[in-house]
């Protein structure tokens, strides 16, 4: 029997079983009705509270300063004071840059102190700036790059780039000296995350793919009323290749409700976790199965999401599922793309 065929074998058992469980426990969904007006109320005691504490900050300390999504973080919507917006370039001053792997850097951008980038995850920014291209001509070019860093942080927001030798946005960040300055614009939405809005999200990231997955994972553990179970498949070329490990690590030792699991091409001399591309196998037992409830990101280079679940069409948003997740049984609801293609 083939892997595809044995998970599909194994999920049906695992889909009778707790059919059965159902029947033999049919005060099971009353008990969960329960638990839901419970949370109604303690909503609104939160609310009742919340508005209080509102009322008080507003009369006594500054009319005009507000920390933007400290209640309900990730339900933010684009940032209030137009820190970005999509019609018009800003620009932004580099406060900071840190190495974190042998091509990748973090660049830090300055705000206002009292101001937050305040864009909702998931999204991304563009960056234009003037290059020389291959023919010798000044030309201004835009990428795309996803902020990492928490979203309601006040004063700076940064980003992660991977420099490749013959990039002409990355080479030029790279040269940027602090103090100098980038034209940005956003946020793009790609996904609009509401709290809860799915019980387990799996996340398959590869590479810088990773950010976007970060941005989600940041949003979620940072938000106490988030209770979203979060289990997240890396892969990456090589051990020394793997971006965040020592924060994943940390976040999941903290975190019940998130799981990380690794899988490199080229292993190294301390092996962990898996070894290959992600397959159905590490998908199966790694992240939650074909579910209403479940909700599969899958964020890369497109070499990535081809192999895991198509390619990202476009014209019709994450197009269809094929690939790895389309043999375990995911359906197109159950499934979103983010391609990092250039
Ligand atoms: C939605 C979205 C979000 C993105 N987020 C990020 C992010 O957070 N961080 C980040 O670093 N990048 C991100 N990217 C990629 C980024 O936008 C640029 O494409 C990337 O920085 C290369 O641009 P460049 O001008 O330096 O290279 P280019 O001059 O455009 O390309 C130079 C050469 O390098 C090749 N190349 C491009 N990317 C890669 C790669 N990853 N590995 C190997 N070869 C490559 C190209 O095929 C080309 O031959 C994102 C892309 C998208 C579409």
């Amino acid at each position: 029997m083939g892997i595809t065929s044995k998970i599909k074998e194994s999920y049906k058992e695992r889909l009778s079983s707790k059919a059965a469980a159902r029947q033999r426990h049919p005060g099971t969904g009353a008990e969960r009705a329960s638990g839901d007006l419970s949370g109604i109320a303690d909503n609104k005691r939160e609310l009742a509270f919340a508005v209080m504490l509102a009322l008080v900050g507003i009369a006594a300390i500054y009319p005009a300063v507000y920390y933007r999504g400290s209640s309900n973080p990730p339900e933010l919507k684009a940032s209030r004071n137009n820190v970005l917006n999509m019609k018009n370039w800003v620009n932004f001053t580099l406060q900071e840059s840190q190495r974190v792997a042998h091509n990748t850097r973090i660049f830090r951008f300055k705000l206002d102190p009292r101001e937050s980038l305040g864009i909702p995850p998931v999204s991304h920014l563009i960056v234009r700036a003037e290059v020389v291209n291959s023919r010798g001509r000044q030309e201004k070019i835009s990428r795309s790059y996803v902020p990492i860093s928490d979203l309601r942080a006040a004063g700076y927001f940064d980003v992660l780039i991977k420099i490749l030798p013959e990039g002409m946005m990355s080479q030029r960040i790279a040269r940027l000296n602090l103090g100098d300055s980038l034209e940005m614009r956003g946020p793009v939405v790609e996904l609009q995350y509401k709290v809860n809005m799915k019980k387990h999200l799996g996340l398959i990231a590869g590479d810088i793919g990773i950010t976007y997955m970060l941005q989600l994972i940041n949003a979620i553990m940072s938000n106490p009323k988030d209770n979203t179970q979060v289990s997240l498949l890396y892969e990456n070329e090589s051990p020394e290749d793997i971006l965040f490990k020592e924060k994943l690590d940390k976040l999941s030792q903290s975190h019940p409700n998130f799981k990380v699991f690794y899988t490199v091409i080229i292993a190294g001399g301390e092996r962990q976790g898996g070894q290959g591309h992600v397959s159905a196998d590490m998908i199966y037992k790694a992240l939650p199965h074909p579910s209403s409830h479940t909700l599969i990101l899958v964020s890369g280079p497109p070499k990535l999401i081809d192999r895991v679940c198509g390619t990202k069409d476009k014209e019709r948003y994450s197009g269809q599922v094929l690939g790895l997740l389309r043999e375990i049984g995911y359906k197109h609801e159950q499934v979103r793309k983010f391609s990092l293609a250039c």
